[in-house]
């Protein structure tokens, strides 16, 4: 019996490791539309979420593993997020699992509903296919969350555009606040 080590390796806290692991940044140039109103003292350059991804293979049955790590920044008030999407294929359900931070994961259904489950260590969120979901942090540190879900899910971000979340998350003197808001946003 041969025994292996792991390609890849995800300590707690840490990231994956390996030779597949992929890095994104999102900075506030290409972010500067998720959030309601511009801030013009963020400089574009700025990191505002970064991804570590383990892509699988494309196609039925295949799993990307990655982790978010989602800085705690307030653009105009308004608590640093994901940009949200629904998938594409609906059938495509999504686990994250919160490494620590606190935050929001908000949810939102095809009717438009929208709801959010709190994240803090540990926390775990099963998504349904059918709901949108955004991650929002309101804490004062790095929000960590894992994500493992279908590689052939697809990121619709265009039904996301076209019916937004209608509820974005400010943060004033630690308060944490909720803006209903009408069509026009992301
Ligand atoms: O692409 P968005 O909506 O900013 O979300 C980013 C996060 O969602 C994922 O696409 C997983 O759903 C990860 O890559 C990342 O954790």
């Amino acid at each position: 019996m041969e025994v292996k080590n792991s390609e890849l390796t995800f300590d707690w806290l840490s990231v994956p490791k390996g030779a597949h692991v992929i890095k994104s940044v999102k900075t506030y140039a290409q972010a500067k539309d998720f959030y309601l109103n511009e801030d013009r003292t963020i400089v574009d350059q700025t990191c505002m979420y970064e991804v570590y991804m383990v892509p699988a293979k494309p196609g039925s049955g295949h799993l990307n593993c990655g982790i978010t790590i989602l800085y705690p920044l307030l653009v105009a008030g308004e608590c640093n997020m994901t940009r949200g999407h629904f998938h594409q294929d609906l059938n495509c359900e999504e686990y994250y699992r919160c490494q620590s931070g606190q935050g929001l994961l908000m949810l939102m259904d095809e009717k438009g509903t929208c709801w959010c489950e709190r994240m803090q260590s540990g926390s775990l969120h099963h998504i349904d296919g059918h709901w949108a979901h955004r991650v929002i942090n309101t804490g004062s540190e790095p929000l960590r969350f894992e994500a493992y879900w279908p590689s052939d899910s697809g990121h619709d971000y265009d039904r996301v555009k076209k019916h937004p979340f209608p509820v974005r998350v400010f943060k004033e003197h630690d308060i944490i606040s909720f803006k209903s808001v009408t069509g026009g946003v992301q």
